[in-house]
């Protein structure tokens, strides 16, 4: 597939929804959104259609008819919708999805996950494996994702390489794990750890000089693979460099106890992070399931953010992250997809996934099932909700809330184009043609559109995907 460069204007004409807020998803329609040839919206006019925008837009924004590319959404059953952002992925576990059978988390690790991260220093395994990453998650709406790569920086650096070129906008750690890994994998020393992050911040500073679309994240991979050297120069590395970090946290009961074994002077597994300096508002925890109150009173209070991964809790039976508790704590959540903890590139399978996990914390039995039928209700997420965790929410979590996540004027243009599979109103015996599970008769409202597609839905939906102005995938 040839991409195309986003070197004209553009003009995307039809229905956009996104989020206005954590609760509510807005709908345009009859909705004209200008894109300049740097992928910046520049103008957003409701209530127009082709003609109005050529005689009215274009001039306002000095444009030329010759000189934009015009997409349309067909009537009723597609739409624009901000791009996905990933704010949890591994992207050298992409080839262990799925497979994880009745493991938890450590002898996982152990099992399946380290033994294919240290086979990916062969680069041109390493290509295979991150190119068909990218381009799947990339098909499934993802236009943003913070990767943790692996120990060696030439692979590393191939990953950052290939975001670039593909078009997805990525942040690349080099992973830091000096500390109880496995003789095959795991780095010397903290000088050994800290100079290849600096090498790999060094490739991408050549790669793209300001980080726009990728860009390094320091990665220590968890406090029991960390010494406190590592933490402290990460911590140190971060000052100078501005950077954002992400590591795992209280993700499983056995972990837990391993932390506490290892810093008994620690109050808690998060105020291990706050110890050495890394527990700040540029940091993304991914998981978050078993935190007590102070330890989410602390993460709020250093305004750290988490990714929620329920596909993975759920597959690696880590258990059930309280996403409402979270929040109304103040703390920025975002959703991420943890392949291969969890067995899924699709965020919108963790969209609903969280959903359906909030349900769990307050049936019977469930961790929250004593609580107040009003509680009970309000603690269970909605379809709006972690439709804006996947979108706005993850966009927070990465620090690029003012540029991606939504449609607004100065917003950069990533984005996706949903197409529903609309049922003939005369279906002819030996006529079944369709794309996808989402069947749309025509009488549904939107919200129900969108509830159909965030349950049913899959890439068979994601027509086309923009990053910047770009077009990074379309199906064929
Ligand atoms: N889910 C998950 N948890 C981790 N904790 C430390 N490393 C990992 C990892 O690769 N995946
Ligand atoms: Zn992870």
């Amino acid at each position: 597939m040839t991409l195309s460069k986003p070197d004209k204007n553009q003009v995307f004409l039809g229905t956009f929804i996104h989020s206005k807020s954590l609760g509510e998803l807005e709908y345009l329609h009859n909705t004209a959104v200008c894109v300049d040839a740097s992928g910046k919206i520049v103008a957003i006019e409701t209530n127009c259609n082709q003609q109005k925008a050529v005689e009215t837009l274009y001039a306002r924004l000095g444009w030329s008819l010759d000189n934009v590319s015009v997409t349309l959404t067909r009537d009723g059953r597609q739409f624009f919708f901000p791009g996905f952002v990933d704010t949890h992925v591994h992207a050298p576990q992409y080839p262990n999805i799925g497979i994880f059978g009745k493991s938890t988390l450590l002898d996982w690790l152990n099992t399946y996950t380290f033994p294919m991260e240290a086979s990916l220093s062969s680069i041109p395994k390493a290509r295979r494996v991150y190119t068909q990453c990218i381009r799947q998650t990339l098909a499934h709406g993802t236009t943003t994702a913070a990767y943790y790569a692996t120990i060696d920086v030439d692979a590393t650096n191939l990953l950052a390489d290939l975001c670039y070129s593909m078009g997805q906008r990525a942040f690349i750690g080099r992973v830091c794990m000096d500390h109880l890994g496995p003789d095959y994998y795991i780095d010397e020393s903290a000088d050994q750890a800290l100079a290849a992050t600096r090498a790999t911040i060094e490739h991408i500073r050549r790669l793209d000089s300001n980080f726009e679309l990728v860009s390094p994240i320091l990665t220590p991979r968890f406090a029991p693979a960390c010494s406190v050297e590592t933490m402290r120069g990460l911590s140190e590395l971060q000052k100078q460099t501005q950077l954002p970090m992400q590591t795992h946290i209280s993700e499983n009961m056995d972990e837990i106890e391993l932390v506490k074994k290892i810093f008994p002077n620690s109050k808690s597994y998060a105020d291990v992070y706050d110890t050495y300096g890394i527990l700040n508002e540029k940091m993304i925890l991914a998981h978050a399931i078993h935190l007590t109150e102070e330890e989410a009173d602390l993460i709020a209070e250093r305004n750290s953010k988490v990714a929620h991964c329920p596909v993975s809790n759920s597959a690696l039976s880590s258990g059930v992250a309280r996403v409402r508790w979270l929040l109304d704590k103040g703390i920025q959540v975002g959703l991420g997809t943890d392949m291969s903890g969890g067995y899924s590139p699709s965020i919108l399978e963790a969209a609903r996934h969280a959903k359906l996990v909030s349900n769990h914390l307050v049936m019977p039995g469930g961790q929250l099932d004593n609580l107040w039928q009003e509680e009970r209700d309000k603690a269970k997420l909605s379809v709006d909700e972690v439709l804006y965790l996947a979108t706005r929410g993850g966009a927070q979590v990465v620090g690029l809330a003012d540029k991606i996540g939504a449609f607004e004027v100065g917003m950069q243009w990533d984005a996706q184009l949903i197409d529903l599979n609309a049922v003939p109103a005369e279906i002819a015996e030996d006529d079944f043609t369709t794309h996808g599970n989402v069947d749309i008769f025509g009488w549904e409202k939107w919200d129900e559109r969108i509830a159909k597609w965030v349950f049913n839905g899959d890439s068979r939906n994601t027509k086309k995907v923009w990053v910047r102005g770009r077009l990074v995938h379309q199906q064929t």
